[in-house]
């Protein structure tokens, strides 16, 4: 019931043209029994009975006129049929339209621990696959149903005023068939269920199979992942036939009720003609429309199946449509400040579920600071940056910027004002240029260029086929990793932001160029607070403090000379990278 209330509200704006569609479904459908009536006149008046010769001659007008009126009605049955099915169609399609809007927007709204949670494929099942189930549903089945129920509820109306006796003796063949399709309906249901699952399942596999195609290609597992998808198509194809089949159980019995509508005719109707009761005319009007009983029990196996298809859909998208972020964005439209810069963690703690990856950490960043965080791979460090942005909350502790509590500033403001370059990077399939000015498209092509030659990105950019004009490939797919990070440096740096958050994003680049991208770093023209996360010491030797994570614990905090000075982690890192890389880096910092 309560799917059908969500359909309802879904409708808004289109509800008086499905009702209208409905409505000439009714009509539509109660005309059925009129060619069977005007067929009735035809055989009592001009066929059978005494007077049939008679009226041949005598009232040839009348035959004329009810045969024209026949033809006529079928064509305006068949008109109406048209007018109807465009009801349905604009509806639902509308619906369809408003409803993959809402629910891109809800995706769009969720915060990362949603997406942690849901898989890519199940989601882009819901807003494909899903969504067409639910509007066929609306297009097609709701429509089956209400013709099947008027044309049967027509035909038992009509038969009921020409023969009571008969009209009872067909119907007794309804109870069993509706118990046959309710259990049908019983049996299959977890079957669809089940089967939406596996879809969403094989959905996933192709999705990252193709996202990931060059890692598959990279270790030759083309094999291995042939046989992965071919396990989950074998799965779907199996659950789809087992589905399929069922129907095929309860199917002969259903066939064998619909067919005994005609023995019974037959039987009952020839024995009341017989008898006097019944006359030709009337046992043809009850031959030619005792599909109208038949058929929507033929049809409850499809519409069955459909119902199943749909609900279990239309679970899937109201799961999405009432999904509520943990941390919401609502939005405002008023004008947004520009912060300091300050940052403060004050004894944070984060837990992904019960593992805890941040403990009790606290330290402060001053506006314009430079800071380096370090720590082995797994340390948190991302982590902790995702907390400044609120892609996650605190589990314990408060994050504060510029004094205040993130949770308690607008998520809008705050995220306008913090530029992040992160660890994994992804671009869009745009120029390089529509890449760079992602976060503010105003911005002029000199200041994306200025930005690119910031990011040390500009020569290469230029000597691109088509310099930023030059399209990348879906997630950058064309440029060599320290490419990438370079264009997702640029835009992080175009978008001015008082605070800028780089996470590895120099771990791709050479040396060289590295020292680049700091010196413009230091040189930014807009005050800045940075955090970056590094693993070189050639990375962290100038930032103004290093913070150094471990278990996701502070262990070690100061500048390199001090870090050094305390022949901890940090000291440890920098005399084996000193030794690897031959390049020395002092204990001033200075290369
Ligand atoms: N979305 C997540 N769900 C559950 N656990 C996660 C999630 N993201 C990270 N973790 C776990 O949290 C811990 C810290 O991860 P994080 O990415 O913050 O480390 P990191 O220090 O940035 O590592 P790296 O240097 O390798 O990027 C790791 O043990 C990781 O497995």
């Amino acid at each position: 019931m309560f799917q059908f209330k969500w359909l309802w509200q879904n409708l808004e704006g289109d509800r008086a043209r499905y009702i209208l569609g409905l409505c000439l479904s009714v009509i539509g459908c109660s005309l059925t029994i009129v060619n069977p009536y005007l067929g009735q006149r035809v055989v009592d008046t001009f066929l059978t009975g005494d007077n049939a010769m008679h009226n041949l001659t005598d009232q040839r007008g009348l035959l004329i006129g009810l045969c024209l009126a026949m033809v006529g009605f079928s064509l305006l049955r068949t008109g109406l049929a048209y007018v109807t099915a465009m009801q349905y169609e604009i509806s639902s399609q509308n619906m369809l339209y408003r409803v993959r809007v809402y629910l891109y927007n809800k995706i769009q709204e969720q915060d990362m621990a949603y997406y942690d949670r849901n898989r890519t494929g199940d989601l882009m099942t819901k807003m494909t696959g899903d969504l067409d189930m639910v509007r066929h549903s609306m297009a097609w089945i709701i429509k089956t149903i209400i013709e099947s129920l008027t044309i049967f509820a027509a035909a038992v109306v009509y038969f009921f005023t020409i023969d009571a006796e008969l009209t009872l003796w067909l119907l007794v063949l309804s109870p069993p068939i509706f118990v046959v399709a309710y259990l049908f309906a019983k049996r299959v249901r977890p079957m669809y269920i089940d089967l939406r699952e596996r879809l969403s399942q094989l959905n996933t596999t192709t999705q990252e199979n193709i996202s990931g195609n060059r890692v598959v290609k990279a270790f030759a597992r083309e094999e291995f992942e042939m046989q992965k998808f071919n396990e989950k198509n074998i799965n779907y194809s199996t659950a789809n036939k087992k589905a399929a089949l069922v129907w095929l159980d309860y199917f002969p019995y259903l066939e064998t009720f619909a067919q005994g509508f005609n023995v019974i005719l037959m039987l009952v109707g020839g024995f009341l003609v017989m008898d006097g009761r019944l006359t030709f005319g009337e046992f043809s009007a009850f031959s030619a429309l005792v599909w109208g009983l038949s058929n929507p029990m033929r049809n409850i196996g499809i519409i069955i199946n459909d119902l199943q298809r749909f609900s279990a859909s239309l679970n899937k998208i109201i799961e999405v449509y009432y999904a509520h972020p943990g941390i919401v964005n609502n939005h405002s439209a008023g004008n947004k400040r520009r912060y300091e810069g300050k940052i403060e963690f004050d004894h944070v703690s984060f837990q992904y579920g019960q593992s805890t990856v941040l403990d009790d950490l606290s330290f402060t960043i001053q506006p314009g600071e430079t800071v380096a965080i370090m720590g082995a791979t797994g340390a948190g460090k991302t982590t902790l940056v995702n907390l400044i942005p609120r892609f996650y909350d605190a589990t314990k502790g408060r994050v504060l910027v510029d004094g205040m509590d993130v949770r308690k500033l607008e998520l809008d403001e705050l995220r306008g004002n913090i530029g992040v370059a992160t660890q994994d990077v992804l671009l869009f399939s745009d120029t390089v240029d529509g890449n760079i000015t992602y976060g503010d498209p105003e911005l002029s092509e000199e200041q994306s260029v200025h930005y690119a030659e910031l990011a040390a990105a500009h020569d290469f950019i230029v000597r691109m086929p088509e310099g930023y004009d030059t399209i990348v490939g879906e997630r950058g797919v064309g440029l060599s990793g320290g490419q990438k990070q370079r264009i997702a440096l640029a835009r992080a740096l175009a978008v001015r932001r008082p605070i800028l958050i780089l996470d590895d994003t120099t771990s791709a680049v050479d040396l060289e160029t590295e020292e680049h991208i700091q010196q413009s770093l230091r040189g930014l023209e807009y005050p800045c607070t940075k955090i970056i996360i590094a693993q070189r010491v050639s990375t962290t030797a100038e930032a103004d403090r290093i913070l150094i994570l471990e278990n996701g614990r502070l262990i070690e905090e100061g500048t390199h000379a001090e870090l050094l000075a305390k022949r901890g982690y940090y000291y440890e890192v920098f005399k084996l990278q000193n030794e690897g890389i031959g390049r020395g880096v002092s204990e001033h910092g200075t290369k």
